[in-house]
């Protein structure tokens, strides 16, 4: 008697992803466990581009420092999106690294699966599909790598060889840049930070590459739902496809309106994650975006996400909230706890911003 073939199992378990099914079953139709219920699925005609040029990062050494603090901050209290150059990551780099990601993801299912959740030879690393598949109602139309970082020799032994080289002079390149920008939102916030306070900002590290496969009916399907970063900051090189839409901040005239963040060739996107958001007591925002897909050619996404250490107690800045003579807006917390929350729930806009907020009185 012939077994039922499960899709979910296909996909999910067995670690065909999203692209094994594009290839192997060959679909022309959008399954039923991608199709999104209306109110998510993201409407291409009314969303616009995000005009603001991109901030040039190599003045903040110069004489126009304040200038581009001032544009940084600007961002980060408003969209808590923006996109930079001259950011001293080499822009050869940003090719190889979109290169890697589709040799990666190019590969034979059973190669990438040696990787799935479960089996994979290093804590470091993980491929799979979707974000929580087992709890959400429709699926991500997404498969990605996740890279964590511990040290350079680690990174060297365990991430895959087709990225591992790129993936970590891209980090090491990066990780400068964020700790100027988190310099320059500091310094807005008037805040006095040493160096070994600002790096357990930053303590842990990843690096993802996420692969969304050309989509029969992008209509229909999210590459990633509705989500803000829980880390610090994320450092984001997208291709030249787009699909990134931002929500703007709630404005009771147009509700519900998003702006998609333009692809800039050898720009990198930032944003401000939610532990950023509630250091600053609520200062900073941490942006609600997802993903489109495309019917076009297949998407590669890289992100770097920055956050404090497990162990990490969290908490809005004291010397913030003292100087302001206002109130806390969330609680202290173990991050470990953040990560647990954030991780065991289905995406759903800043919702994760909820574990933290002080219970109302
Ligand atoms: O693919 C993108 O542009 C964004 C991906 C993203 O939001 C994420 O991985 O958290
Ligand atoms: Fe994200």
């Amino acid at each position: 008697m012939a077994t039922s073939f499960s899709l979910f199992n296909f996909v999910v378990q067995d670690g065909n992803g999203v692209k094994g099914m594009v290839d192997i079953l060959g679909i022309s139709e959008v399954p039923e466990q991608y199709i999104q219920p209306p109110y998510e699925r993201i409407d291409k005609e009314n969303a616009h581009s995000h005009g603001l040029p991109p901030i040039d990062l190599s003045k903040l050494d110069g004489p126009d420092h304040d200038q581009v603090v001032n544009q940084i901050a600007a961002a980060a209290e408003t969209l808590g999106f923006f996109q930079v150059v001259n950011h001293g990551v080499p822009v050869e780099l940003l090719e190889s690294l979109k290169a890697a990601a589709h040799e990666f993801f190019g590969q034979p299912p059973e190669k990438k699966a040696v990787y799935l959740k479960g089996v994979s030879p290093s804590p470091l690393v993980k491929y799979g599909t979707s974000f929580v598949p087992d709890k959400e109602k429709a699926l991500e139309w997404k498969d990605y790598l996740s890279m964590a970082y511990t040290g350079d020799v680690e990174a060297l032994q365990h991430w895959p060889n087709q990225c591992k080289n790129v993936a970590l002079e891209y980090l090491r390149s990066s990780i400068n840049m964020v700790r100027k920008l988190l310099q320059a939102l500091l310094e807005k916030l008037e805040v006095k930070l040493d160096d070994s306070e600002i790096d357990a900002l930053i303590g842990s590290k990843m690096v993802n590459m996420n692969f969304y496969p050309a989509c029969p009916s992008p209509d229909l399907t999210v590459g990633v739902g509705r989500h803000s970063d829980m880390g610090t900051l994320t450092v984001l090189l997208q291709d030249g496809i787009g699909g990134l839409y931002v929500k703007v901040e709630d404005n009771l005239e147009i509700p519900d309106q998003w702006v998609e963040i333009p692809p800039i060739p050898g720009a990198l996107v930032i944003n401000i994650g939610d532990t950023l958001q509630i250091l600053s007591n609520g200062r900073y925002r941490s942006a609600e975006h997802r993903v489109r897909t495309t019917s076009k050619e297949a998407r590669v996404s890289i992100p770097i996400f920055t956050m404090p250490k497990p162990a990490e107690k969290i908490a809005p800045l004291p010397e913030l909230v003292k100087r302001d003579g206002t109130v806390a807006h969330y609680r202290e917390f173990v991050f470990q706890e953040y990560m647990n929350n954030f991780f065991g729930n289905a995406h759903e806009g800043k919702k994760s911003l909820d574990f933290a907020a002080m219970p109302s009185t």
